[in-house]
């Protein structure tokens, strides 16, 4: 028997208008530690503090990310960036703008990532990449509400909600002298762990056969079923690439079984693997 979804996936109702990807327009939360986390975010969605979400490579950060963006009421951009691609000699006016003719690097807007969230979200992947001397800079902007731009003699008024992610341990990060303690203290009020793939067992099947379908839609097939087999085979999968690596599997089986039913060998899957 196919596993049935126990909850339906949580869409977001402005899916169809947004640039969103296909994979971004449901959450599929089932397992009680996910339904957990779903509750927490729903706590902290509202408020304006700033969150700090750790998880594994591929669980879902950014995907939770705009899941609070879009239950905080705040009117302004999504705006998704890695800190791991901010350049250490322009990052400053990347992320906080620069007045004209001050800023010869000639990457990002004027008004910078800070600018272009202004009354939104800035989601920042990967936050211990960002350069050691924007991090305190960081801080200020933070607490201050305002920027200094790039040449500017005069401070911005900013509103901007800051969601960071991290796939390490900041405490780590900071012991090891490479991440700012105060920095991290500013966002360890809000923390927000997302479990891997393999903590949440009770997401695999929903979640396969929430990408099944998907991807069924989108190559014009009819839904293939999911054999008990492979069914067994997800299950036992540790996923280290989490659910981007599930997706990834769901999608080269279905091209691989056409509308046959799905088994562990269209699933290219060793089992037991550890990854
Ligand atoms: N609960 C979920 N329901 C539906 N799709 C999901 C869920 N979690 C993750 N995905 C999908 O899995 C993929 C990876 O998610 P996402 O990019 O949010 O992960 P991430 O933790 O931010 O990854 P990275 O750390 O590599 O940036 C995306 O395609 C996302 O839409």
């Amino acid at each position: 028997m196919p596993p049935t979804l126990n909850a339906p996936p949580l869409t977001f109702a402005d899916a169809p208008q947004n640039p969103l990807s296909i994979r971004a327009k449901a959450l599929v939360f089932v397992d009680p530690r996910s339904r957990q986390l779903r509750e927490r975010a729903d706590a902290l969605a509202p408020g304006h503090q700033p969150l700090l979400i750790r998880g594994e490579t591929g669980t879902g950060k950014e995907l939770l990310a705009r899941y609070i963006h879009r239950h905080s009421e705040r009117g302004g951009l999504f705006v998704a960036l890695s800190a791991a691609t901010i350049s250490p000699q322009w990052g400053e006016a990347e992320l906080f703008g620069h007045v004209g003719g001050a800023h010869a690097g000639g990457a990002g807007s004027r008004a910078g990532w800070f600018g272009s969230a202004h009354g939104g979200t800035l989601y920042l992947d990967e936050i211990a990449d960002l350069p050691r001397a924007l991090q305190r800079k960081l801080l200020a902007v933070l607490e201050t509400r305002e920027v200094y731009r790039v040449g500017a003699s005069q401070a911005t008024p900013v509103d901007v909600r800051l969601l960071a992610a991290s796939s390490i341990d900041l405490a780590r990060a900071v012991a090891a002298g490479t991440f700012d303690e105060d920095l991290y203290a500013y966002l360890c009020d809000g923390q927000l762990h997302f479990p891997a793939l393999r903590e949440r067992v009770g997401d695999i099947l929903p979640l396969a056969e929430y990408f099944l379908g998907i991807h069924a839609l989108r190559l014009g097939l009819a839904i293939p079923a999911l054999g008990e087999q492979a069914q067994a085979v997800l299950e036992a999968h540790r996923w280290p690439g989490n659910t981007r690596e599930l997706e990834n599997v769901i999608h080269f089986a279905l091209l691989l079984a056409g509308a046959k039913e799905i088994a562990p060998e269209h699933l290219q899957l060793v089992m037991g693997q550890t990854g």
